[in-house]
């Protein structure tokens, strides 16, 4: 049965879509399209080229949702591998667990417990590896909507790529992917939203796997990346997919039901039903005639879709409950018997691989690599839970013993070996790189090992240091070039994250926000809300801010009251568009793009702006139109930072809130409570004794106070006889300086919580 190549039409959406021809691959090895080797030569962020990927008893556990206190096993004990330069359908009836499966392969587990052995090339894949080294295309896009493909993929280079390497090289790159992805007629076009239309959606696919391959990594996962697609564009998207195998990229994709010639692009399928391997191995005739000599299934008519008709077999067997007994057929068949003897040749070969690398760590110049090398391949999965492991958890935790762990390894045995002097050796020549990757031997000594899949951020240093390590030696993954160097340096490191905060920061600020402050769409509701706000408060209250009767009293201390609800209030405002952003932050930051603190630095920096310089506008018309006392600098200040603490509030409400109807409810109720133990409603004194307490956690009171001496202090007919409006609300005593301090104290307080929030809340449990 048919590959790309013996399909006419996959072959002809290849050239359309990558105006290359499409390639032979018959065997493993093809010749590199020139759109490939110019995109690689444009930069291969870390030259690690053909992973294989192994995978043995792989099985996967958590609480069963169903029933309370029971366990549902996901997976149960999935084995194979999936070789470089080939692409792989992972197929299976809805709910068979091929999602989980790649979500397992790719560490996006964030709970859960998984056992069994996974290798990526040689060595046990963590956090760190799996981000810079495999992509992943979500099923649902995920792309800044205000910015167009060339500034998306530019967006991502610089965040994803190495600081060191020149923005003419990032460039070329994208450029290369540009080209590569057929994207060249919406280079310049904005990819919009449902609302405002921008690229097609077979043009969004073709985005997001731009994106993925932004660091040109060296395994993709994709999930249904034809979802949604019509069967054109679907083969259109496939087939550029299918193309980059031929640079030795591992592809694997979950797929449901693709037409013929989308079908014919893959290599391999390995189906699942129920958790379990009911077949692996060749997608065509090999699979058919499987499926109907050991499942029982129908003769395939002539004519009918291959791809449709396994799956409404395999659909119908899952449904009638012969998942089990077509996983046991499969246990028993000679391809399973071959896949098995094939995953212990490669282990044969690790194992050696690993004595060879030991035995060469002891007294070599690169030693501490070496012997980090030798560890990690021989490392395995441990049962264990895939939730936020301590470091200091890690480091009590005994080492596997190296002989009884089970490991596969690269299929360049040679090269290997002299990658692994070349590694320590290029790694050895920076020195953090070097002395980094001793400390990775000392801390493997203490490690758990597998994905780390891990709830929070940086769950254990020590484990990226080893595979780093690892890496170095066994890829010699040391570019030549000036900033080859430190991307040693780098390799040997542990950070999760390729570029610096302050960088991301800049990278930001740089295409996010200043497009922003380019839209009317963004620019509108924030400008003209306050200046609207600011010229009804002028024509209410118009030149009577001096007025210090009796009778006018009570006006001046509501028009304080409005000035720090208006902008306390607008942040509820703010919800929607944070919630709407939060499947965009969830992927950037599953791909190490920036750490959440530089997120809400970036987000408060591209709110506050905008809003300080609008504020000074709008406070300035009620400053001067209602003639108010005191200083204006104040009243300024005052405001702009109630409005940045309300700003901040919607961030942490919404962040922490599990959806947009929670955080909708949760903001505003935070912010009447507020409004009304400000002290205004109800004094201070008068609020009863059992929410007295709260108002001293109560930003409001205090901007409202601040106002309030801002304007009845030191004002010759307020001052007469004593100052009875201070008095009254009890503020004669305070300092309205000592006020925006605390306003300023609350402003560290809620960045904190939102900080919290973004980093450790996860609603997307996967
Ligand atoms: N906590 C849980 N308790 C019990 N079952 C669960 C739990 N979480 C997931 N599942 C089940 O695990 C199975 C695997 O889900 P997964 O999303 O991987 O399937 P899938 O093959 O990708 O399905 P689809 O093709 O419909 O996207 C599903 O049947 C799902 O209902």
């Amino acid at each position: 049965m048919g590959t790309g190549a013996e399909s006419p039409s996959g072959q002809r959406a290849a050239e359309l879509a990558v105006g290359v021809k499409a390639e032979e691959h018959h065997g493993e090895q093809r010749e590199p399209s020139r759109t490939a080797s110019s995109f690689h030569r444009a930069g291969s962020a870390a030259g690690v080229r053909r992973l294989r990927i192994c995978f043995k008893d792989l099985s996967y556990t958590v609480d069963s949702n169903s029933n309370k206190g029971e366990k549902a096993q996901l997976l149960k004990e999935v084995s194979g591998y999936f070789e470089p330069a080939q692409m792989t359908a992972v197929m299976g009836p809805s709910g068979s667990g091929k999602t989980t499966f790649l979500d397992l392969l790719s560490g996006r587990k964030t709970q859960g417990a998984i056992s069994g052995t996974l290798l990526f090339g040689s060595y046990a894949p963590t956090r760190a590896f799996l981000r810079r080294y495999t992509g992943y295309v979500e099923q649902f896009d995920t792309l800044v909507d205000s910015l167009t493909v060339y500034e998306m993929l530019m967006y991502t280079a610089e965040l994803k790529r190495p600081l060191e390497e020149p923005l003419q090289r990032k460039r070329e790159a994208v450029e290369a992917l540009i080209a590569r992805l057929a994207l060249e007629k919406c280079r310049d076009v904005r990819i919009g939203s449902p609302l405002k239309r921008g690229i097609s959606g077979g043009q969004a696919k073709r985005t997001n796997v731009g994106i993925a391959l932004i660091t040109t990594p060296a395994v993709l996962f994709l999930d249904e990346p034809t979802s949604g697609l019509d069967s054109f564009t679907s083969l259109e998207v496939m087939t550029v997919v299918r193309s980059l195998a031929s640079d030795g990229t591992t592809i694997c994709a979950t797929i449901h039901s693709p037409s013929s010639a989308c079908f014919a692009l893959f290599d391999r399928v390995m189906v699942l039903a129920s958790g379990r391997t009911v077949y692996i191995g060749q997608p065509g005739v090999a699979a058919s005639d499987y499926l109907q000599h050991h499942c029982g299934c129908r003769p395939l008519a002539h004519g009918e879709n291959l791809a449709e008709w396994m799956m409404d077999f395999l659909t119908q067997a899952d449904r009638e409950g012969r998942s089990s007994a077509m996983h046991d057929a499969f246990v028993k068949s000679s391809l399973a018997q071959d896949t098995s003897r094939t995953l212990d040749r490669y282990l044969a070969e690790a194992r050696d691989r690993a004595a060879f690398a030991r035995s060469h760590s002891r007294g070599s110049a690169g030693g501490g690599l070496f012997a980090a090398a030798a560890e990690g391949l021989g490392r395995s999965i441990t049962p264990r839970k895939a939730s936020a492991p301590s470091a200091s958890a890690s480091a009590r935790s005994p080492p596997p013993p190296a002989a009884d762990a089970v490991a596969y390894a690269a299929p360049v045995p040679e090269t290997a070996t002299n990658g692994a002097s070349n590694g320590a050796n290029g790694a050895s020549n920076g020195a953090n790189g070097a002395s980094n990757g001793a400390n990775g031997v000392a801390a493997d000594g203490a490690n758990g090992a597998g994905p780390s899949g891990d709830g929070a951020e940086g769950g254990g240093n020590a484990e990226g240091l080893m595979a780093d390590a690892a890496e170095a030696c066994c890829f010699g993954a040391v570019p030549a070039g000036s900033w080859g160097a430190s991307l040693a340096a780098r390799l040997s490191g542990s950070e999760q994250y390729v570029t610096p905060w302050w960088w991301s920061l800049g990278v930001l600020l740089k295409y996010r926000t200043l497009r922003n402050y380019q839209c009317m769409d963004y620019l509108g509701p924030r400008l003209f809300d306050k200046i609207i706000f600011a010229l009804v408060i002028m024509s209410l209250y118009f030149g009577i801010g001096d007025n210090f009767k009796s009778e006018n009293v009570p006006s001046m201390a509501a028009l304080m009251y409005l000035c720090v609800a208006q902008p306390a209030w607008g942040a509820v405002a703010y919800v929607p568009a944070i919630m709407m952003e939060r499947g965009l932050y969830v992927r950037e930051r599953h791909d190490g793009l920036y750490r959440p603190l530089t997120y809400l630095i970036f987000k408060m920096l591209d709110e506050l702006l905008i809003n300080f310089a609008v504020g000074l506008g709008s406070t300035a018309i009620i400053f001067y139109g209602v003639q108010l006392q005191g200083s204006f600098a104040y009243f300024w200040l005052n405001c702009m930072c109630t409005l940045s603490n309300g700003v901040l509030i919607a961030y942490a409400m919404a962040a922490l809130s599990p959806n947009l109807d929670v955080a909708n409810a949760l903001v505003p109720t935070v912010l009447a409570i507020m409004l009304f133990l400000s002290g205004f409603l109800i004094r201070i004194e008068s609020i009863p004794v059992y929410w007295r307490w709260l108002t001293y956690a109560d930003l409001l009171r205090y901007s409202w106070q601040g106002l309030m001496i801002n304007q009845f202090r030191q004002h010759p007919e307020a001052e007469l006889a004593g100052n009875p409006i201070l008095e009254y609300y009890n503020l004669e005593s305070l300092d309205k300086w000592e006020m925006l301090g605390i306003i300023i104290a609350f402003f560290g307080a809620w960045s904190l919580l939102a900080w919290y929030a973004l980093a450790f809340v996860r609603h997307q449990k996967r």
